[in-house]
């Protein structure tokens, strides 16, 4: 979700979270600004704005699952899910998922990975949002929509 661009221009909020994030350069390799949400977390108000705004957007549109990217969008994920009465969906890196997957390939800023997720977990024309902390080439949030193959509300 791009914050300016859903009424949230001048929240605020957006203010508090954007502050809370660390800015890391060079992490992990040379020119990467790493936008790090672990200090996001520590940072109760902060936190809580972050879920509010997205339980304030959702809430009301019938959303019926949130699948949350490992492993930054466990963090975010299931308290959302469970604040708008939605199922939370693991989307895990290889090998994690003991039982029937599909899966998907992608490439990231640094390096290459692929995402699994457990088959017969989300119901033809069931509404679902995705959450991850960031995107940056927007592999990640590609292949997390291959992967679920519905129509979507996206959330980053
Ligand atoms: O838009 P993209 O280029 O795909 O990059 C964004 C993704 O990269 C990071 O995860 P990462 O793969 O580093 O895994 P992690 O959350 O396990 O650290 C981040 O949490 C997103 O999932
Ligand atoms: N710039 C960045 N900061 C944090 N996580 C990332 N994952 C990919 N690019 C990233």
């Amino acid at each position: 979700m791009f914050a300016s661009e859903n009424g949230l221009k001048g929240d605020p909020r957006l203010e508090a979270i954007s502050a809370a994030i660390r800015v890391v350069p060079d992490f992990p390799k040379k020119g990467i600004m790493f936008q790090d949400i672990t200090t996001l977390l520590l940072d109760h108000k902060a936190f809580k704005h972050t879920i509010d705004i997205f339980v304030d957007r959702y809430r009301d549109m019938q959303i019926s699952v949130v699948a949350g990217v490992e492993a930054r969008g466990f963090l975010f994920g299931p308290s959302i899910a469970l604040a708008i009465g939605a199922k939370f969906i693991p989307l895990r890196k290889p090998g994690k998922l003991p039982g029937k997957v599909i899966s998907e390939s992608y490439e990231l800023e640094y390096g290459h990975d692929r995402l699994e997720m457990h088959v017969g977990t989300v119901e033809p024309r069931e509404r679902v949002i995705i959450i991850d902390d960031l995107v940056a080439t927007g592999g990640t949030l590609s292949a997390a929509i291959s992967l679920l193959g519905f129509f979507l509300f996206l959330s980053v």
